[in-house]
């Protein structure tokens, strides 16, 4: 992810944080999450099958375009539970250097393929 990458997903969730309580009739984003977060997790759940199908064709720049909306619907369904961009970082940042294999072991799960 470059640097700017990470600034544009920064200001995504600060808006979307912004839109919480809003007017519905004012955003798109202050309406679904006025529709709560069952809603919220729907539309991701759409958004996530609609990427997944672009990602079997090949087209790089609709899985793209496909991709930006399951961040942007991700976001919108942790706001609706009071998650932020920093929680899921903070996250990311404690499993840093944890490879994935060794975590599986450690569950004493061990099948070896993806
Ligand atoms: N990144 C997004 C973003 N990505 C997707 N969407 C909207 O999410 C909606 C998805 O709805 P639908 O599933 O009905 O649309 P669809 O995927 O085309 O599906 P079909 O119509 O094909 O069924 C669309 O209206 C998109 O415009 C987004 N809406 C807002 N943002 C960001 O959020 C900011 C705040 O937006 P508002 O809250 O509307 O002010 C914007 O400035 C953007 O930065």
């Amino acid at each position: 992810m470059t640097a700017a990458t990470e600034r544009a997903l920064d200001r995504l969730a600060a808006t979307i944080a912004a839109r919480k309580g809003a007017d519905p009739d004012s955003s798109w984003t202050a309406k679904l999450l006025a529709r709560g977060p069952e809603k919220c997790a729907e539309k991701f759940g759409e958004e996530a099958i609609e990427a997944i199908i672009e990602a079997t064709k090949g087209d790089r720049a609709r899985l793209a375009s496909e991709a930006a909306d399951v961040l942007y619907h991700l976001l919108v369904m942790l706001a609706a539970h009071d998650l932020t961009l920093s929680d899921i970082e903070a996250e990311l940042e404690r499993r840093e250097g944890v490879s994935g294999l060794a975590e599986k072991a450690s569950r004493g799960a061990g099948a070896t393929k993806p």
